[in-house]
């Protein structure tokens, strides 16, 4: 991979830093209009409205690099505090008001001339299509306040939408392979080439409300509606996509409590194999069952008090887990879960959000074998509430409850519900950035939206002045061969000389 410097520079600059003479010619050469230019900066602005939380990502480019080839560098991040905005279903100015902060700060970072021209989005994923789901009264409400509190500010606000899950995995997709450059990269020659399939890889994304699962799969893709026909810098991907909707990790953390909840639905207390033993904590049936992804008994009970209790077994944990997943694949032949429609997974993989997050507390996001990462949150997961508090004690109080649990739902997850093995499993990177830039679906979705990827294979800087760039290096070739012969010939004279004289 070249460095970011070089990227920089665009395609081209690699030839040209190996013939400096010959860029200088080049330059001599170049349209007085484009060397004029100067290396402005411009900005880009996206919200990732998640279930759990908002965050703000401040991208920032070179102005003559809008075409995709440049870098995209990320300036900054603001996570707003509070939860998700679909937690403001009942406040939705709250939900507006919990985004000046960041919005501030981006106006800090920004240059006030460069403002008003800045592409601002707003793009909700999971947690609003539950709300959606739920009560769409509430959610245009929700949205409608998020939009007037960002028209607030001197940005070009382009407005906000909630992402089907097709567009989150494919904008995570791009993204990953925009920053690993595998999708197009400038060669030697000073010319954009597509790397071969191999390299592009897969994007692996675990949320709070829901999980996407995307690759380029060896085989045509049966079921048209997980299937994304993607055209990219002149070249055509046929990519598997899916979303499944309330198998993020909180939700899925939700749906275990319910389950063992209705194992025993007479009785206040449940016994929880994934928190850790001593751990005790009272919730009520209304808020377990305030979400469309847990169903609620056929009965139900006036509002309830229940104590939840851990047991910390780590078995009973994993069976519990796997309880979540329908892993027959009913008229399809290959599948992930649930009857979802899914090929085998193929080539490497990228994993991130709530998968790097909740195998990187364990210290098990270094390519560790699957037997050490089992091991590892087998042994973990015994641990009583004393001792992990002891051990993390920077850790909050709820990511420590549900540090057993978490990593538990992330392996079952890959390797039951998308159904990677102990061979494939060392084809998952896990990842929180790639080249400082945090690896979710923002940055497609940006690239996107500002036609910063172009479906035809750019022009290289080089190939815009092809001739040029030959010109340059014959005459280059002539003057080195000139230079090579006058220096002879004034060798020789001060030679033969200096012999006359002896
Ligand atoms: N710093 C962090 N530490 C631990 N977990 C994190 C961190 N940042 C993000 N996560 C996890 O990543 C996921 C982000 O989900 P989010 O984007 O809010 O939901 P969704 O994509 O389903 O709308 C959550 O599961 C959250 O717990
Ligand atoms: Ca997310």
């Amino acid at each position: 991979m070249q460095s970011a410097a070089l990227r920089a520079l665009g395609c081209g600059s690699v030839a040209l830093l190996g013939a400096l003479a010959a860029a200088a010619l080049l330059l001599v050469l170049t349209p007085a209009k484009d060397a004029a230019l100067p290396a402005r900066n411009k900005y880009g602005l996206v919200f990732d409205a998640g279930s759990t939380h908002t965050a703000l990502y401040i991208y920032r480019w070179r102005a003559d690099k809008e075409n995709g080839t440049g870098i995209v560098s990320q300036v900054e991040t603001c996570t707003a505090a509070g939860p998700g905005i679909s937690s403001y279903a009942d406040d939705p100015a709250g939900a507006g008001a919990s985004l000046k902060p960041c919005l501030d700060k981006a106006m800090e970072i920004i240059p006030a001339e460069q403002q008003q021209e800045t592409p601002t989005y707003l793009g909700a994923t999971a947690g609003m299509r539950l709300l959606r789901e739920q009560n769409s009264t509430k959610a245009q409400q929700v949205f409608a306040e998020v939009a007037k509190t960002i028209g607030e500010y001197p940005v070009e606000f382009r407005g906000a939408q909630v992402l089907t899950g097709n567009e989150e995995g494919s904008f995570g997709w791009i993204s990953v392979n925009f920053l690993l450059e595998t999708l197009i990269k400038c060669s030697l020659t000073g010319t954009w080439i597509h790397p071969p399939a191999e390299d592009v890889v897969g994007a692996l994304d675990l949320g709070g409300a829901s999980t996407q699962i995307t690759f380029l799969p060896g085989t045509p893709i049966e079921e048209s509606s997980t299937g994304a026909l993607l055209r990219l810098y002149g070249a055509n991907y046929s990519i598997y996509t899916h979303s499944y909707l309330c198998y993020g990790e909180k939700q899925a953390l939700k749906m275990l409590v319910a389950s063992l909840h209705q194992a025993s639905p007479s009785t206040a207390q449940i016994s929880h194999p994934c928190y850790p033993r001593g751990y005790q904590e009272n919730i009520t049936t209304a808020e377990l069952y305030d979400s469309p992804c847990v169903r609620a008994p056929s009965s139900p009970s006036a509002v309830q008090l229940l104590r939840v209790m851990g047991t910390g077994e780590p078995a009973a944990c994993s069976a519990a887990i796997q309880q979540l997943f329908n892993l027959s694949c009913g008229a399809n032949s290959t599948c992930g879960f649930n009857g979802v429609y899914q090929p085998p997974v193929r080539g490497q993989f990228f994993a991130f959000s709530g998968l790097y997050h909740s195998l990187h507390l364990l210290n098990l996001t270094g390519g560790q074998p699957l037997s050490l990462v089992n091991a590892t949150i087998g042994q973990f997961c015994t641990s009583t509430w004393e001792k992990v508090q002891q051990e993390f004690p920077t850790v909050s109080r709820i990511q420590l409850r549900d540090a057993c649990a978490a990593s538990t739902y992330a392996l079952t997850l890959l390797l039951q519900g998308f159904r990677f093995n102990h061979t494939t499993w060392l084809n998952i990177r896990f990842a929180r950035q790639v080249t400082g830039v945090d690896v979710g679906w923002t940055l497609g979705y940006m690239l996107n939206l500002t036609n910063m990827i172009p479906s035809e294979i750019p022009q290289s800087v080089v190939g815009l002045q092809r001739s040029n760039w030959i010109a340059a290096t014959v005459l280059l070739a002539t003057m080195l061969i000139l230079t090579f012969c006058l220096l002879t010939l004034t060798c020789c004279r001060k030679s033969s000389s200096a012999y006359v004289s002896l």
